[in-house]
């Protein structure tokens, strides 16, 4: 039901914090949030409302949204927000939508993985994402519903079919696994939590999620044990929360806050501001052309001896041979991938590479492969049944 609780911009307090713009050049923006009334959905529509680049904020959920809107109403910032219940009233929720935040699904307790989910959530998903490319085909998704190893694809695939996809505007959220990256890192290196940065590759599943210690900053002089346990515990950090809450579900209010940073990122680049880079799982293609020479030494390219060398020392095994070379460019060779991205204008701007990993990294890397990929798969067959 929609709250009665609208408000004029107008009349609302001027954003504060909206650093890069004045107050009168925010442009308008519309985020719905899909599952508004959840563990994480509530918190979430409370920081998107303290969030001075949204104009309009939309709540939709099957049951409790006219009271979460009602109450998230209340907060002077500048948003208008309404609140939306039941299938009737989605097409609403989402018509004219710039972000779509999808938290709506079952979360875990305690010995479920999180493809356990997969049975309901992907029901879910696929709905909600069949309704968002018939009202707002241009939205930027960001899916946080679990698995996201698998919604993502299955998003993706819905969208297909709907001749509708677009792979710059498709997000799986995994904001909450830099979040904790950060927490744990800061926590053993003594170094100011504010100022860390750790990226965080791969899925968002145990050991498709892939910490880089290797390239976070500030550097500290960690042994290889403690980065082994840092890689352990931000892989559990999910399964550390749902145990803690004893049955009562999963991560929210850690959500909401990481949900909330990547959502206000994917705002930012599209009202144009430059260097955003977050780490989500994105369709994972280098550039936007499919094929493109990578590393930065392109003269090697010039000298077929040398390069045709390098791909016979390849075959033959040696280790270690690299060389420039005009390829098809993913970062792995599994069609979605956790990276660096930069966000711009119309979603993706560009996915980054992984940069370089430690041996550690490395072999993290190969073995989470499997798993990804058959998650992938599962999340394809299943929108295509
Ligand atoms: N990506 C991540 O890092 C991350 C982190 C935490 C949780 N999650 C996932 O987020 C999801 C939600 O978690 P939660 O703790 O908020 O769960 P929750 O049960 O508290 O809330 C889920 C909400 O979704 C709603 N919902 C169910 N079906 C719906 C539909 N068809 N349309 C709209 N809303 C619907 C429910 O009514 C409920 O309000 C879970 O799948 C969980 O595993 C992901
Ligand atoms: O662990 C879960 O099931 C929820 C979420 O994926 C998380 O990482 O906290």
């Amino acid at each position: 039901m929609r709250s009665s609780v609208l408000r004029s911009v107008k009349t609302l307090a001027k954003p504060a914090g909206a650093r890069g713009y004045s107050s009168e050049s925010v442009p308008d923006r519309k985020v719905a949030v899909l599952g508004a009334a959840g563990g994480i959905g509530q918190p979430l529509a409370l920081l998107m409302k303290l969030n001075p680049l949204v104009s309009r904020l939309a709540l939709y959920d099957i049951a409790n949204t006219p009271g979460v809107a009602a109450d998230v109403g209340h907060i002077n910032t500048r948003s208008e927000v309404a609140g939306y219940m039941g299938n009737d009233q989605l097409g609403q929720a989402l018509e004219d939508s710039d972000v779509v935040i999808i938290p709506a699904g079952v979360p875990r307790k305690p010995g479920m993985t999180r493809d356990d989910l997969f049975n309901i959530n992907a029901g879910i998903v696929k709905d909600l994402c069949s309704a968002i490319a018939k009202y707002c085909p241009n939205a930027i998704v960001n899916m946080i519903s679990n698995p996201v190893n698998s919604t993502v694809p299955i998003a993706a695939e819905v969208f297909k079919k709907a001749g509708t996809y677009n792979e710059k505007k498709l997000f799986g959220v995994t904001t909450l696994d830099v979040v904790r990256a950060k927490t744990f890192y800061a926590g053993k290196a003594n170094v100011n939590v504010a100022e860390v940065n750790v990226p965080v590759v791969g899925g968002h599943a145990g050991i498709t999620i892939l910490p880089l210690f290797s390239q976070a900053t500030p550097k500290a002089n960690l042994a290889d044990e403690d980065i082994k346990a840092l890689t352990k515990r931000t892989q559990d950090g999910g399964t550390e929360v749902v145990e803690a809450k004893a049955g009562k579900g999963s991560a929210t209010l850690s959500m909401a806050y990481a949900g909330a940073i990547f959502a206000d990122a994917c705002l930012k680049g599209l009202n144009g501001v430059p260097d955003v880079v977050e780490c989500s799982f994105v369709q994972s293609t280098v550039t936007e052309l499919p094929f493109f020479a990578s590393k930065l030494v392109l003269l090697s390219l010039l000298c077929g001896a040398i390069f045709a060398d390098a791909c016979l020392k390849g075959l033959n095994g040696v280790p270690d041979v690299v060389e420039c070379s005009f390829v098809q460019s993913t970062v792995t060779e599994l069609p979605f991938f956790a990276s660096k991205v930069r966000l711009g204008k119309n979603g993706v701007e560009e996915v980054l590479g992984l940069g370089p990993l430690s041996d550690f990294e490395q072999e993290g890397l190969e073995k989470l492969k499997p798993e990804l990929k058959a998650s992938i798969e599962k999340g394809v067959k299943f929108a295509n049944a």
